[in-house]
């Protein structure tokens, strides 16, 4: 079943130095439990997709809806459904783990005995309950990661969405991360779009790929499609593949060594 779905959808910023066509006209389907993975070179458009879906940004052409919710006409609906990391903001904060779960449950209008509950389930299933008590500021970039997650999925949502989720973390942190995303999958069928500049996270990650340049969808297709479409053989590596696509590399933020 499809849950995302895009039509034409597009965003022109305007600056001093005229329109940026940051995101020309997307048109993608996303099916309800895969992990979806979102490719693309620098500056492809691949977070401000992220922002309208989530309705953090209004589009200025086309359409989408998430989980049968218009993004136009029924905003509130969408942010029902969706739960959003963005790309990591390095906040400090002297607060515990616990407290921070709660404040979440409470901006969810939870009652202080559901949002302590629900606080207490998140741990458990992100592997935080040993944490709760610490000040989020101390918890190490991983178990920081680990938490921004469980704060996006206070409310259950149908579909996470996942901006750079490992970028700046050891090959042990990826790893985690990795088997976390698949769990999410497997057990709760939450649906994981996600954006990544580690084309090795992509490929062992992903069920489908999603790849965009200059504000369109250039490929799409499972891992080995694309490798034997655009690679030349469904044993290509996706560098390969990708640099087929889109003629550049995929110009990861820093060079982080591989997770298995
Ligand atoms: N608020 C803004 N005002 C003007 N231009 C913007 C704004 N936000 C993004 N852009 C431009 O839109 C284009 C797409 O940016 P976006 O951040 O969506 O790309 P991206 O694929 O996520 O890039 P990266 O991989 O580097 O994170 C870029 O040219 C960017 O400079």
């Amino acid at each position: 079943m499809t849950i995302i779905s895009t039509a034409g959808l597009a965003r022109t910023f305007r600056t001093k130095l005229g329109p940026v066509e940051a995101v020309r006209g997307i048109d993608l389907t996303v099916r309800e439990g895969e992990i979806l993975g979102f490719l693309g070179p620098n500056g492809a458009g691949k977070t401000t997709t992220l922002r309208m879906l989530t309705t953090l940004l209004a589009p200025t052409g086309g359409a989408a809806t998430v989980a049968g919710h218009d993004l136009a006409t029924d905003p509130a609906g969408v942010r029902r459904v969706c739960g959003y990391v963005a790309q990591s903001g390095g906040v400090d904060t002297q607060i515990t783990v616990r407290e921070e779960l709660i404040t979440q449950g409470r901006l969810y209008r939870l009652t202080k005995a559901q949002a302590a509950v629900r606080a207490e389930e998140l741990a458990r299933d992100l592997d935080l309950t040993e944490l709760l008590d610490r000040k989020a500021g101390t918890l190490s970039g991983g178990r920081r990661r680990r938490l921004d997650i469980a704060l996006a999925l206070t409310h259950r949502p149908k579909v996470l969405f996942l901006d750079e989720p490992t970028t700046g973390l050891d090959p042990g942190g990826r790893a985690d991360l990795w088997d976390l995303i698949r769990r999410l999958r497997d057990e709760h069928r939450t649906t994981v779009f996600l954006t990544t500049h580690y084309l090795d996270e992509a490929d062992a990650l992903s069920d489908r790929l999603v790849v965009v340049d200059k504000g369109v969808v250039v490929a799409e297709g499972t891992p080995s499609a694309l490798k034997l479409r655009h690679g030349g053989s469904i044993d290509a590596s996706l560098q390969d593949t990708f640099l087929a696509i889109t003629g550049r590399s995929a110009t990861p933020a820093d060079a982080a060594p591989v997770a298995v």
